[in-house]
Formats: C-alpha cells, sequence, structure tokens
C-alpha cells in the first residue's frame, strides 16, 4: 500500500514535492521565489508548501548532494514535527566564499520520511553489556 503525504500549496505556483527518481528515498523540496544564501552564511528558504505526514514518521529535511559537492551548501536543522502545519522552510549553509543564488522553483533539499519513536525516558545505573562499551571517538582505528 503507497504511503501519501498531503501537501498543501501555501502559494498557488507552489511546485509540490516530486521523487527525482523513481527510485529516490527523497521528495525533492522547490524554492517558493528567488533568493540567495551569502557567502559563509545561512538562509531559510520558504517552499510555499505544509504537509501532512504519514502516521509514524516524521520529515527529515536533507541535502543534495550535487549541491554540496559543486557548490558547498549544506542542509542544517532539517526535523519536522508529525503535527506541523506550517509552511516547510530548507535551512541552507553557504560554506563558501561566493554568494549562492536560488531562481524561483530550484530543487534545493529533499525530503526523507523516516519511522521514529516516542520513549519512555527511564534513568538507570548501569547499562547493559555491549562489545563497543564505551569506545568511541576513531577506536576502531583510523
Ligand atoms: O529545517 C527545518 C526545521 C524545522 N522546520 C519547522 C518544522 C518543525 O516541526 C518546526 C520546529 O522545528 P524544531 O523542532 O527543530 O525546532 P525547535 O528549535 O526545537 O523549536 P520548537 O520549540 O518549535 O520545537 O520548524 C522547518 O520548516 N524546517
Amino acid at each position: 500500500m503507497p504511503v501519501k503525504l498531503s501537501v498543501k500549496r501555501l502559494h498557488a505556483d507552489a511546485v509540490l514535492p516530486s521523487l527525482g527518481h523513481p527510485e529516490s528515498a527523497g521528495c525533492d523540496l522547490y524554492a517558493a521565489k528567488d533568493d540567495f544564501v551569502a557567502a559563509h552564511g545561512k538562509a531559510v528558504i520558504p517552499t510555499g508548501i505544509a504537509i501532512e505526514l504519514p502516521a509514524g514518521t516524521y520529515g527529515r529535511v536533507a541535502n543534495r548532494s550535487s549541491m554540496s559537492v559543486r557548490n558547498h551548501i549544506q542542509v542544517a536543522a532539517g526535523v519536522i514535527d508529525p503535527g506541523y502545519t506550517g509552511e516547510i522552510g530548507v535551512v541552507l549553509f553557504n560554506h563558501s566564499s561566493k554568494d549562492y543564488m536560488i531562481r524561483k522553483h530550484d530543487r534545493v533539499a529533499q525530503l526523507i520520511l523516516e519511522s521514529f519513536q516516542t520513549p519512555t525516558v527511564v534513568e538507570v545505573d548501569e547499562l547493559g553489556p555491549s562489545a563497543r562499551g564505551d569506545q568511541g571517538f576513531g577506536s576502531t582505528g583510523s
């Protein structure tokens, strides 16, 4: 049974999220207007859409690898809570020394639906045994 993502346009000409490729994990998100991310700066790019997520999922706004590799642009923040019905904003950091120009309807990120759990937090005195234990931060070698 295909999962349904309900999308509401907040601007008449907003572009709906779409799979760039049938085997993509995420739906591309589109800029609602011309915009830019200043060199070494950040911007919140409006998408002109709001969504209703399928039960048990949250939305993760993720990088388009092409923008990272070619232009040093990286998505930050990126958690769309279930129940959030406001406009989806894409937070972009520009790690380069050149302003990054965005044209209306450019693809600026992708939205991935992920399952999540809402645990009851329980304080304990000891954690269960594991092979790794407390070894982290490169402990398995370079
Ligand atoms: O990249 C993002 C991140 C967040 N949001 C929206 C949807 C999300 O549900 C809401 C709140 O985000 P988050 O929970 O990360 O923000 P917070 O800083 O913890 O603030 P809040 O007190 O609103 O939860 O903002 C976006 O549109 N784009």
